[in-house]
């Protein structure tokens, strides 16, 4: 335990009922540190979220924030800001008037609410929808101002709860400076996402919750590179009916074969389904091309695409909750095509 810790989460465990939702989890968070909370559903996350927030009592271990013991049940709203997942603004009232409840619920002095107010709507860039009704701003400005309602206490530890849940490309990325600023200004935070590709970029740690349990904790690379070293992704894609030639080569590089009723734009009906087959290694794309074409005539007509990807998050989360790596890039290359 480092004493300058702003976060520390020692042998956390909460049972409910017979069924361990956190077990003995421990982790620390530095002054300025984004950490991502990944996992699949039902892995805990935001049960650990109420535990950090003070709104569940865990069963046994500790929980300290900036060093100090924290009290479930206690007010913790002038240290802790947390966002919860589903908007609770009042939609009959405007921005401004929503953020300046928050901000005198959340203990801001009286004096200071009016530019803590403006300050906010600043960094959202709302403040010419200021004087405009929730009910009538779009659901990006919606989530932005529902992120302002936590930051306008300027609290030491931010919990965010899925904070871009639903919102474009565009908005998430104003979103992700907005946590980015805070953090470089001071302010930890904690966030839990379901976008791996976002915590990736997002967090300097991420933790990978599975079933309760912690079962991994590092900058994204690095777990990317424990997980996977220097193996990469192939997939090659060929007609349905493979030849049996392509087929043995395949299996000999180690390739799996997962088929399905993908489409291709050949007009020959034989040829519309697509198999996929999936391989994790570090051999050099060259040399793989080279092993997988060399010598096999024409059996070679039979492939209709080799890709290569490098593993990421999602990757890694597969790995730890058990699902085959090969499959995932197929529901992958599914999505694209
Ligand atoms: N109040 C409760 N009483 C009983 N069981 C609960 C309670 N809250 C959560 N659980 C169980 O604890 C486990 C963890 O739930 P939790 O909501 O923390 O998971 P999560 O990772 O946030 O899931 P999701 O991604 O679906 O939101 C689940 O099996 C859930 O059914």
């Amino acid at each position: 335990m480092t004493a300058t810790a702003a976060l520390t989460i020692d042998r956390l465990r909460v049972v409910y009922g017979s069924h361990r939702a956190l077990d003995d989890v421990s982790l620390q968070v530095e002054p300025g540190e984004i950490l991502g909370i990944l996992g699949p559903n039902g892995a805990g996350k935001s049960t650990l979220l109420r535990a950090i927030t003070g709104k569940l009592r865990p069963t046994s271990g500790k929980i300290f924030i900036a060093g100090k013991a924290l009290f479930p049940g206690k007010a913790y709203q002038h240290s802790i800001g947390f966002t919860p997942q589903f908007l609770g603004l009042y939609r009959h009232l405007t921005g401004r008037e929503n953020l300046a409840f928050f901000a005198r619920c959340t203990g801001v002095r009286r004096q200071q609410i009016c530019a803590r107010v403006s300050q906010a709507l600043e960094e959202i860039e709302l403040t010419d929808k200021a004087d405009v009704r929730v009910d009538q701003l779009s659901g990006g400005m919606q989530r932005r101002l529902h992120l302002a309602a936590t930051l306008v206490s300027q609290p030491a530890l931010l919990v965010l709860d899925e904070p871009t849940a639903g919102v474009d490309l565009g908005v998430r990325m104003s979103i992700h400076d907005l946590i980015r600023r805070r953090a470089e200004q001071g302010a930890t935070v904690v966030v839990v996402t379901h976008e791996l590709d976002e915590a990736e970029v997002l967090s300097h740690r991420v933790a990978l919750l599975h079933q309760g349990q912690l079962r991994a904790l590092d900058e994204p690379q690095a777990l990317v590179h424990e997980t996977f070293g220097n193996r990469q992704l192939f997939v090659v894609r060929t007609v349905h009916m493979v030849p049996p030639a392509l087929g043995d080569r395949l299996r000999e590089i180690g390739f799996r074969r997962r088929s399905d009723d993908g489409i291709d734009d050949s007009n020959d009906e034989r040829n519309k389904k697509i198999s996929e087959w999936c391989l994790e290694s570090d051999l050099p794309l060259d040399k793989l091309i080279d092993h997988l074409y060399r010598d096999l005539a024409g059996a070679r007509d039979a492939i209709a695409e080799v890709s290569v990807r490098r593993p990421g998050l999602k990757h890694v989360m597969q790995h730890v909750t058990g699902a085959r790596t090969d499959s995932v890039v197929a529901s992958e290359s599914e999505q694209e095509s």
